[in-house]
């Protein structure tokens, strides 16, 4: 099922802008003696409605290259191209303002737009509702559970006009019955409204069950080791047969990976 790298791992679609571009990214941290080689190298794009998930094992550099995308930090080589793209981030963490109101915290996206305060509450209650969060606008971020944070974050994303979602482990920190549940919810708004995803996760299947592409990244120096269509029809059960299948694979995959890497670390 896993294709070499190929024009996938470049991404390029024929006839199609990508919506992000990476070629050769290379990202240091600190300096001299201290400076550590996070990112080697990336070539990677995203085409315009792709659903694409990074894996790789902890500290290979995920978190770096989606805030490189984001624009929050500066690569030390190559280029990046999503100049076209309205991007927006999620984390793991909603990061949501405690002392505001759920539909507060969406409108804020907005806010920063200049749109007006009525307009605001509107489009706010909208987003909710496509989060199937229409009636909870009152309340307080405390008062919803874990996954309703997330579709809060999810809908300040959308409120942002976004087309492109880098989202870094958003569903970590759920349950496995409310992360299902929320696969759901994700894929219904990135079909509707066409969104490119450039989706971060440890969870093997979690990317089988939510990609078109799986790209695998290697141990630290993050590079782009291996290239997964994911030719499954959708919508995917996280605990069918093909699900783990193809998932047991990319796992065999990224074990040889992490072990390559600890026998190149281990003293001699
Ligand atoms: N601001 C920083 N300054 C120095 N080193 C950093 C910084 N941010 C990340 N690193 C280092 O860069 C490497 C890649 O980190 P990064 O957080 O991108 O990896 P990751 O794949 O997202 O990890 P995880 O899966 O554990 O979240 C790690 O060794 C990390 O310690």
């Amino acid at each position: 099922m896993s294709a070499p790298l190929t024009e996938q791992a470049t991404g390029r679609i024929e006839g199609q802008r990508p919506a992000i571009r990476l070629e050769a990214v290379s990202k240091i941290y600190g300096q001299g003696r201290t400076a550590l080689l996070a990112l080697d190298q990336v070539s990677l794009s995203v085409a315009p409605g792709e659903f694409v998930c990074l894996l790789g094992a902890s500290g290979c550099g995920k978190s770096t290259l989606l805030s490189l995308v984001a624009g929050l930090d500066r690569a030390t080589a190559g280029h990046i191209d999503a100049d076209d793209s309205r991007v927006a981030l999620m984390f793991q963490e909603p990061a949501l303002f405690p002392w505001l109101t759920v539909s507060a915290n969406v409108e804020m996206a907005l806010r920063a737009k200049g749109v007006g305060k009525q307009e605001r509450r509107d489009r706010a209650a909208e987003f909710l509702d496509i989060v199937h969060l229409g009636g909870f606008g009152k309340k307080r971020p405390h008062e919803l559970s874990g996954g309703m944070r997330q579709r809060v974050a999810l809908a300040r994303a959308l409120a942002q006009d976004a087309d492109v979602l880098l989202m870094d482990e958003p569903f970590g920190a759920l349950d496995a019955m409310t992360r299902d549940l929320l696969h759901d919810e994700l894929e219904r708004i990135w079909r509707e409204r066409s969104l490119s995803v450039l989706f971060v996760t440890h969870n093997v299947r979690e990317a089988v069950r939510l990609g078109d592409r799986v790209v695998l990244l290697s141990s630290r120096p993050g590079r782009v080791v291996e290239d997964f269509p994911v030719e499954l029809q959708r919508p995917r059960r996280t605990d069918s047969g093909e699900v783990a299948e193809l998932a047991g694979e990319i796992t065999g995959r990224l074990r040889q990976e992490v072990l390559r890497h600890a026998r190149q670390e281990e003293p001699a």
